[in-house]
């Protein structure tokens, strides 16, 4: 048990979630609502082009400074806690004016608990306390049976023992990070009715099988003092959080890839989008971003996909001459790369 007061200790929130869940749509908000608090974050992605961090920066926030911002791209924040997390966290609260508040994004597909697991740290436990594990849940991709296993079977056995395994990663990384949350918003709210909704409430109280607190929301709207006033210190109750990976010294990400395809000018919007769903849907694609370039438009237009469901918006000036775009394309392990460029550039 920690004996520094929790009351001089930094707090941290932890937001997990799988890709593309809402995430930065929540720090977003969250930061434009936080009334002048100051807030560090750390972000971390999967897949090379830092988005997230950009996403973050250009939010136009007043008082939200680059340097509050440090983006995390070299690996899953729960592989790379040693090399690259703690001293993060460290250089943060050494700073002359230290932050109020520091909040974590983990990457869509980071377990919680080996990060958890480092607020236990010695010279991170007295200076730290996890405010809680907030655990963004994508209604619509749970509803559509994103994360169920694929053989009934399976579902069936874990009825008699919850810490089986699966025979669907996805759904392996999505309840680790659901069996660590002390709050849970089920997010995308706007996508489903009301019963559809209950039902995810329903499996989400069994499968964690502790008291959570599950919020509704729609692009992550809560309000700061519910997401930062949690008041749990995790770091004193891992136990209570179980896992998949509970056991194994680490884990790596071999059933997922990511990488980053150039594509050429498009000739418009509409084709694009509809080239993007296209192929998400053919190679059945977890997460696409990045911005193309559209002819005749000097600003670029960022594209956002989950699954085949993309939002688009013209965002910022491209900048240089160079028409060319960028997408980050993130699926399973073993998907035909080659091919997906292909459709990607070429349709
Ligand atoms: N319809 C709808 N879309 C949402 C909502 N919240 C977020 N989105 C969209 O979902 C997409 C993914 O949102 P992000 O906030 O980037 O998700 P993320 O969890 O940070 O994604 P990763 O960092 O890649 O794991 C974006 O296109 C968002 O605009 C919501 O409540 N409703």
């Amino acid at each position: 048990m920690n004996t520094t007061p929790v009351a001089t200790r930094i707090p941290v929130t932890i937001i997990t979630g799988f890709l593309g869940a809402g995430k930065t749509t929540l720090l977003r908000h969250l930061l434009g609502a936080a009334h002048g608090r100051r807030i560090a974050v750390v972000v971390n992605e999967f897949g090379s082009l830092g988005i997230d961090g950009e996403t973050l920066r250009s939010c136009g926030i007043e008082g939200c400074t680059d340097d509050d911002i440090v983006e995390l791209t070299n690996g899953c924040l729960c592989c790379t806690v040693a090399d690259d997390f703690l001293p993060t966290m460290r250089a943060l609260i050494d700073r002359p004016n230290p932050p109020e508040h520091i909040v974590i994004e983990t990457s869509g597909l980071a377990l919680p608990k080996p990060l958890l697991k480092a607020f236990g740290w010695p010279d991170i436990r007295t200076r730290m306390t996890v405010d809680g594990v907030i655990t963004v849940v994508d209604a619509p991709a749970v509803a559509a049976g994103r994360f169920a296993d694929d053989v009934a079977a399976v579902e069936a056995q874990r009825a008699d023992d919850p810490s089986l395994d699966h025979d669907n990663p996805l759904a392996e990384v999505y309840e680790d990070q659901l069996l660590s949350a002390d709050l849970v918003v089920l997010n995308k709210t706007d996508l489903l009715d009301d019963a559809a909704l209950g039902a995810i409430e329903t499996d989400i109280a069994r499968d964690v099988g502790r008291p959570v607190r599950v919020l509704r929301a729609v692009e992550g709207r809560l309000d700061p003092l519910v997401l930062l006033g949690v008041g749990a210190a995790a770091e004193d109750d891992l136990a209570a959080r179980r896992s998949h990976h509970d056991g194994a010294d680490e884990h790596e990400h071999d059933d997922f890839d990511s990488f980053v395809v150039t594509i050429p000018e498009q000739p418009d919007v509409v084709s694009f989008l509809r080239r993007l769903a296209d192929v998400a849907d053919r190679f059945d694609l977890l997460r696409m971003k990045g911005f193309g370039a559209v002819a005749g438009k000097a600003m670029r237009l960022a594209v956002q996909g989950v699954g085949n469901r993309f939002r688009h918006e013209f965002d910022r000036p491209l900048g240089t001459d160079d028409r060319s775009g960028r997408l980050v394309v993130i699926g399973r392990h073993g998907m035909d790369r080659a091919a997906i460029e292909t459709a990607l550039r070429e349709g």
